[in-house]
């Protein structure tokens, strides 16, 4: 929800309605133009952004890329994505296509109730647009969820893996060579989310996405995990996203898991470029909703409804999880 947070009228939550009619004249003020603007001249124009957000939002925001999580929020509001202008629609079964802002643990927080893919025929930067409107809403965190398949032989369905696409030590030589391999699909991705090209030494540490999934939210991640008993099911690892709709092939399934990947899906990561480009601490997570297969004999392909199905069996836990995660979050900006 959009509220007051923390502000030193004491004043922390607006009305519903106030609120909700506020968020609606935002929303409407901005324009496809805007957007575009954006992706081109980002420095500059985030300076009027911060301008505009100053109008009626103050304090952190916490955004979650997570549909079941956005029915237990309090003090729920949902806007429908038809009625916020020129945002996409969700085309995709399964994804209801709302914004739903209220709160969790007090925090407020804003929840995508279906998100947009390459698949659905949209350009990658409209597919990573709302994660623009969340910065434009005074979000400062966003926790990123997707379903995906499940790679590494040691994981099961149901399983939580905390992406780390790179970096920190218990990374192999096979994971590098994956990065620089991927490195190089951020750079064409770049371009077309419209973002200025991120140019790296060919030596050097380099890209700003090295540090694309924040090291202390996964490891705080890790320890909750721990505290609720979820330890063995939670993981740290590689997601790679291919454009889909269909699932992957033995071939190419055998190619991710030779170059190191461990979860497979067709979402996230131009979200993700887009929100550390517009500078949003991130973490991004996983849920293992079936194992790939990777054998031409094997019988039992992946399909969409198991994919839903395992998203709800597993719902109430990855809701204690994010609960858990955002009042982490809250606790460490006092
Ligand atoms: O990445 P999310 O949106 O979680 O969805 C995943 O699940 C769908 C396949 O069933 C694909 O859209 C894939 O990307
Ligand atoms: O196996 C998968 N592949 C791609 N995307 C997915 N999303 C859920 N499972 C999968």
């Amino acid at each position: 929800m959009l509220v007051r947070h923390g502000d030193t009228e004491g004043t922390r939550v607006e009305s519903v309605e106030a609120v909700k009619a506020k968020a609606t004249q935002f929303l409407n003020q901005l324009t496809e133009a805007d957007f575009q603007h954006c992706f081109q001249q980002w420095n500059s124009r985030m300076e009027r952004c911060r301008d505009r957000q100053g109008e009626y939002i103050e304090g952190d925001k916490v955004a979650t890329v997570i549909g079941c999580l956005a029915d237990g929020l309090d003090n729920k509001i949902e806007i429908p994505y038809e009625v916020i202008p020129h945002f996409p629609r969700s085309t995709v079964q399964g994804h209801v296509g709302k914004l739903v802002f209220g709160h969790i643990t007090g925090v407020p927080v804003v929840c995508m109730k279906g998100r947009f893919h390459y698949y659905e025929g949209y350009p990658l930067w409209k597919c990573a647009m709302p994660v623009r409107v969340m910065k434009l809403l005074g979000v400062t965190h966003l926790i990123v969820t997707n379903a995906a398949g499940g790679l590494n032989a040691n994981y099961k369905v149901g399983d939580i893996m905390l992406v780390n696409m790179i970096g920190y030590g218990d990374r192999t030589r096979t994971q590098a060579k994956l990065f620089a391999y991927f490195k190089k699909n951020y750079q064409s991705c770049s371009r077309y989310l419209k973002v200025p090209g991120r140019t790296t030494s060919a030596s050097g540490p380099a890209s700003p996405m090295n540090e694309a999934y924040d090291r202390v939210l996964i490891d705080e991640a890790k320890r909750i995990a721990t505290q609720l008993g979820l330890g063995d099911s939670v993981h740290e690892g590689v997601y790679t996203c291919l454009g889909g709709p269909n699932f992957e092939t033995v071939a190419e399934l055998k190619m991710l898991s030779m170059l190191g990947a461990d979860t497979v899906g067709m979402s996230t990561v131009h979200e993700v470029i887009t929100a550390r480009h517009c500078d949003l601490t991130v973490l991004a997570f996983s849920l293992v909703t079936n194992m790939c297969v990777t054998s031409y004999q094997a019988m039992n392909n992946p399909n969409h409804e198991e994919v839903i199905d395992v998203g709800k069996m597993r719902e109430d836990v990855l809701r204690m999880f994010v609960e858990n995660i955002v009042r982490f979050i809250q606790k460490s900006k006092k």
